[in-house]
């Protein structure tokens, strides 16, 4: 590594945003002098389905490459859209306090999804999101869309949907809160694994000392375990990251909540399983223990009951 950190992002607006507020932390404690190095991949310049270039992690394979060949020293992923697969050679270093986790509705004209009129276009580019939506209202036209956040809501700003379904925390991190039109509670609209948190990813040697205690110090072990016991469900359930699963998450006191749905990609049918585990003490142990213990327990549970008939797990839809 040379004397300043340079940080891989791809440079749509949301991932610069994300990047540069975990480089200013990462400033401020390592005190290293810091560069963005932006990452253009393939999926940011094509306009092929997400589906045709292999998926979501198209994104972070980009900057995985450019990790592992030294062209940055440290990157910033969205969570959910890293592959669960161990990359050789790269280790996530952190996981930082995560932001809200609930997807948003963003309609025209301040609707929700129970007024938006019998048959609207809603756009979503996420297979989950059109099982929820359709589960919800299987009247509604729901369309497949591509591109930035502010492109989608567009869309929608100038008349071309009706409304798009977007993660809360994207819109936040772009300041964007105010085309929310409805916030959806996880409890009634889980969302993906992950959602809301980002990955801090290193070399897995040769990151200096003072760069791993900085890493180390912008963690947050609660969110840490959180994001990793709904990832360890994609995982066990062997889904890609476009899969229509839900997960979600919870501490609350001593005890460690996981909840996971697989949806029929036409939303007339999921399976959901949930399950909890006492918290000895909320150390980064017990918390690894809890997250490995209830993830066995929901995928077992979800592959008994059929969750593999009920939806096409692997692969990129
Ligand atoms: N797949 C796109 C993506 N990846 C991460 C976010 C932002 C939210 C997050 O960090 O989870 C988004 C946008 C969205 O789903 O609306």
């Amino acid at each position: 590594m040379t004397d300043t950190l340079r940080i891989g992002t791809r440079g749509s607006a949301l991932a610069v945003a994300q990047t540069q507020a975990i480089a200013d932390r990462l400033a401020a404690s390592a005190r290293v002098p810091v560069e963005l190095v932006t990452i253009t991949t393939h999926g940011d310049t094509s306009t092929e389905s997400l589906a045709s270039l292999g998926g979501t992690g198209v994104f972070a394979g980009a900057l995985r490459e450019a990790l592992r060949d030294g062209r940055c020293d440290l990157v910033v992923h969205s969570l959910k859209d890293l592959p669960t697969a161990p990359y050789e050679g790269l280790t996530v270093a952190a996981i930082p306090k995560r932001a809200d986790a609930r997807d948003a509705l963003c309609a025209r004209d301040g609707l929700t999804l129970d007024t938006l009129p019998e048959g609207a276009t809603v756009g979503t580019g996420s297979p989950r999101r059109v099982a929820q939506l359709l589960a919800r209202r299987p009247d509604l036209s729901v369309r497949e869309v591509r591109g930035n956040v502010d492109t989608r809501l567009r869309m929608v700003a100038e008349g071309a949907l009706d409304a798009v379904v977007l993660a809360a925390a994207g819109l936040s991190r772009l300041g964007l809160e105010d085309a929310v039109t409805e916030f959806f509670p996880i409890g009634d609209w889980p969302t993906a694994p992950g959602q809301g948190a980002l990955a801090l990813e290193v070399r897995s040697s040769g990151t200096p000392g003072l760069v791993t205690r900085a890493l180390q110090a912008v963690d947050h072990a609660t969110s840490h375990a959180t994001a990793t016991a709904e990832r360890l469900v994609l995982a066990g359930l062997e889904a890609g990251c476009a899969a229509p699963v839900a997960a979600s998450a919870l501490v609350e006191d001593e005890l460690f909540f996981l909840t996971a749905t697989v949806f029929r990609p036409d939303g007339t049918e999921s399976l959901t399983s949930s399950h909890a585990a006492h918290l000895e003490s909320k150390s980064i142990a017990h918390l690894a223990e809890a997250a490995g213990d209830t993830s066995r327990r929901v995928v077992a549970e979800l592959l008994a009951a059929g969750a593999a008939g009920l939806a096409p797990l692997g692969g990129t839809t």
